[in-house]
This record gives C-alpha cells, structure tokens and sequence, in this order.
C-alpha cells in the first residue's frame, strides 16, 4: 500500500538516534529532475522519502547527487548525511549525524516548506543556533588580499616572495598538508620551495638544509614540517632557522618577541584565531578569554595575542581542576587539545564565541569500512545549542593556518626588504 504526502509528521520519517537521525530513501536515478518527490508507507508500514535524480546510478554518482540534494533541501552540510545501507541499491537507509532534536526540528521545517509533511511549526522553545564562522570563506579572502599585495610588491620592487618547505620522511597526512601548502603559495603568486627528506635523514643534514635556505636570497620563508623522525631534535632545528624567515613563529626569539610585545612573525594558527575573533566580536578589550591547550605551537601564543588584545586570559589544560566550571566563564573559549569532542555544550557559556583548533580524524564506520572523518576538540552538535558562534572543523582554524603562513611570508619578505608591510606607503 502506498500513500501521498502531505499526511505524514517528520517524527514518523525520521527515527531518532542517539547520534542524529536515521531514515529510508527510495531513489530513482534517470530521473526527469532533482527533487524531494513524496513521502510513503512500504510494505511494513513505515514511512519512506522517495527521492529522484537526473543521474545513472554509476561509480556511486546517483549517491552522490542524493547526499548533494538533500545536504541543499536540508540545508546541512553534505559530510553530516551517510548512506548507512543500500549503496548499491534503490532502497537506502541514510544517517544524518548532528543532535536529534535540532536536526528533527530544522528537517521539519525543511519539509514543511516543500509540502512533504503537514508538521506545524514545532511548539517547543528552540534554542537559537550559533553563527558560523566560515574559516574557509574568510581564508579564500586572505588569499586573495596576498595574490594583490604580492603582485604590487612585484611591480614596484621586482621581488616575489619565496616559501621554502622541508619535510621529512613520508606522512601520509603531512605530504597533504605539504601538497596543499604548494598549491596555494604558487596560487597567491610566491615561490614554491619544497624539500623532502627521506625518513633516515640525521639532524646534521637538516640543518645544513636550513643554513642554506637561510642564505639562499629567493627564499623568505622557511617551513620545517613537524613532527621530525625521532633522531631529530626539533628544538635544534628550529633554532637554527633566521628568526626573520621564520614563518611559523616557532623560534624562542619569536616566540620571546611575541611573549615581551616586540615585532616578531607570529604562530600561523593563533594567527589565524585572532582574525576570526576580530572580525566577528571587533573589540576584544575586557573579553573573558579562556585557551584550553598549553602548546608552544598554539595555546601559550594564542594566550599572549589575547592578553594584548585586553583580554582577561585564562590557559587550561588536562590538569585543570574543574575544567567544565573553567569553561563555563568563557565568553571566548578556544579549544587547542587534541581530544576528539572533548568540550561539550553544556561547558560553554550562552552566546560564547567557540574557536576549534582540534582536527582529528576518527573512524567513521557508517561512511564505510576503513574510512575516517574529521572533528575537532568541541562536541559539535551540543555547542551549537550554546555558543553565539563557532567555527567548524574542517573548514574553520584550519584553512586559516595555511592563509596565515602566506600573510607570514608576505610579512617576511617586507622586513627583509626592510619595506613595512604594516605601512602601505613603503610598498
Ligand atoms: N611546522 C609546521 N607548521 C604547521 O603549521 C604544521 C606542521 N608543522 N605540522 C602539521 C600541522 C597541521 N597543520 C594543518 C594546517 C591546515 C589544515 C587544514 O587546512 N585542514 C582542513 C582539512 C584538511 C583535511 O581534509 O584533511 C580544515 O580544517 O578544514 C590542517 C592541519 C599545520 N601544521
């Protein structure tokens, strides 16, 4: 037997789960457009979407175009649904991950407006949701205000920044990071200097790699991938790079200048952190900040950008008593870890800007065998019920860093040229 829409709830469509909702898909590919086509009852009585696409169903494209058409109708974003059954099949069951209650409620609505399901607007007092901050919008736009000030800098001085990068051995993740790291120097229009190490490599050949990037003219910026191989001490070669080409802000000269309010270049991601939490709050003064992670690379730097900016500064850490409490007094909570979801919503001050610096990969069955997803330290579906803004992950902290170690190199090769780049006159 089967039924027509309007006469069914989104409650009888989607089943509650403890992490997100579950629901079953009827797709017919080569269809004559895209779209929602209509709710219906299968043979056992249970509800069904039944979904049309344009595309065959080949190497996965009509599971593809399903997930892009329903992330649209949904307005969720396409990495949150997953074909959890039925890959190859017209029959799916697909899952949507996020909080239950949120997504019941904003797929309601959804359905609502396209006339699948006669639900009335939910009673129930909805919590606002949280802004997002979109890093990876705001750092397609950094770029694109490097690619101009690299192009007059060549113009009217004839000097095109140089990045040199090092790494060493072969990391799967890293040689990515590497990879994208190159792209998107040559994109802006720098130089492009990668240097890969075999993993037996010995300290001394780093750094007689480092000395000669140090002198070498066209290069500006010198990156050294870490981790290093354990028979490196990486205390050693950061120590060995010119504190002027120094684009991650890692040497304690730097690190000093930055500790002391000198002009030294700056850690990219706290950079980055920075950036985001100006252009959404403006004024930082008097801000109740609290950094949990207490890295050189990101919780102590970010603790003295904050303090500059008139925050009142707060560093927690995996010893922290009463870290939720801690938490709770954050009107900017920055989480720098490395625990997958460990802040949850509950931790986090109503209307709280929330800074993930986390980006872990974590097993991902329901996407299949073997594959992984990103997160980061925040409980992402919780803190949206809390937070007045937060940045996702991936596409939040994480594009920034990249944006910020080109904003560090094109801030190198104008001290080095000594043209200021804070003064656009000496351009
Ligand atoms: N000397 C040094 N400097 C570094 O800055 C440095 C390093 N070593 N070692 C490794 C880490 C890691 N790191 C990332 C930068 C960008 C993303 C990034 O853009 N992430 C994307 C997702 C990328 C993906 O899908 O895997 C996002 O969050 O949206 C991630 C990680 C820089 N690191």
């Amino acid at each position: 037997m089967t039924a027509s829409s309007p006469c069914f709830t989104a409650i009888e469509i989607f089943d509650r789960r403890p992490d997100g909702v579950r629901f079953s898909v009827k797709l017919t590919p080569k269809a004559a457009s895209n779209m929602l086509d209509r709710v219906e009852l299968d043979s056992d009585g249970a509800a069904r979407l039944r979904v049309c696409v344009t595309v065959a169903p080949e190497k996965g494209k009509a599971n593809k175009a399903l997930i892009a058409l329903l992330a649209k109708e949904f307005g969720l974003p396409k990495s949150t649904i997953h074909i959890q059954s039925g890959d190859t099949a017209r029959l799916k069951t697909l899952h949507i991950d996020g909080d239950p209650d949120h997504l019941i409620d904003q797929l309601s609505r959804a359905m609502t407006r396209m006339s699948l399901v006669f639900d009335p607007p939910p009673t129930r007092k909805r919590t606002p949701m949280a802004q997002l901050i979109d890093g990876k919008a705001f750092a397609a736009n950094l770029r694109r205000t490097i690619a101009d000030q690299v192009a007059q800098l060549n113009r009217d001085h004839g000097i095109t920044p140089g990045l040199a990068v090092v790494l060493v051995g072969n990391d799967p993740a890293s040689e990515v990071y590497v990879r994208n790291k190159g792209r998107q120097t040559i994109e802006v229009g720098m130089q492009s200097f990668e240097h890969r190490l075999p993993q037996n490599t010995d300290e001394a050949q780093v750094l007689d790699l480092v000395a000669r990037l140090n002198a070498d003219p066209n290069v500006h910026g010198i990156l050294v991938q870490l981790p290093l191989p354990e028979q490196i001490d990486s205390a050693h070669v950061l120590a060995a790079i010119d504190p002027k080409k120094d684009v991650d802000g890692f040497h304690v000269i730097n690190a000093g200048l930055l500790a002391t309010g000198g002009k030294g270049l700056v850690p990219c991601t706290p950079l980055g952190c920075m950036m985001m939490l100006h252009d959404h709050l403006g004024d930082l003064s008097g801000l109740d900040a609290v950094v949990v992670g207490r890295s050189n690379i990101v919780g102590k730097p970010l603790a003295h950008l904050l303090l500059a900016a008139n925050c009142t500064v707060t560093i927690a850490h995996s010893r922290s008593r009463d870290l939720p409490d801690i938490c709770r007094k954050a009107d900017i909570l920055v989480a720098a870890v490395g625990r997958p979801c460990m802040i949850k919503g509950d931790w986090i001050k109503p209307g709280a800007t929330v800074i993930d610096v986390g980006i872990n990969r974590i097993p991902a069955p329901e996407k299949g065998e073997g594959k992984s997803r990103l997160v980061g330290d925040v409980d992402f579906a919780s803190a949206q019920k809390h937070a007045g803004a937060i940045t996702p992950v991936p596409g939040g902290v994480g594009p920034m860093t990249i944006a910020c170690l080109l904003a560090n190199t094109l801030t190198a090769t104008c001290r080095i040229h000594g043209l200021d780049p804070s003064d656009p006159d000496a351009r």
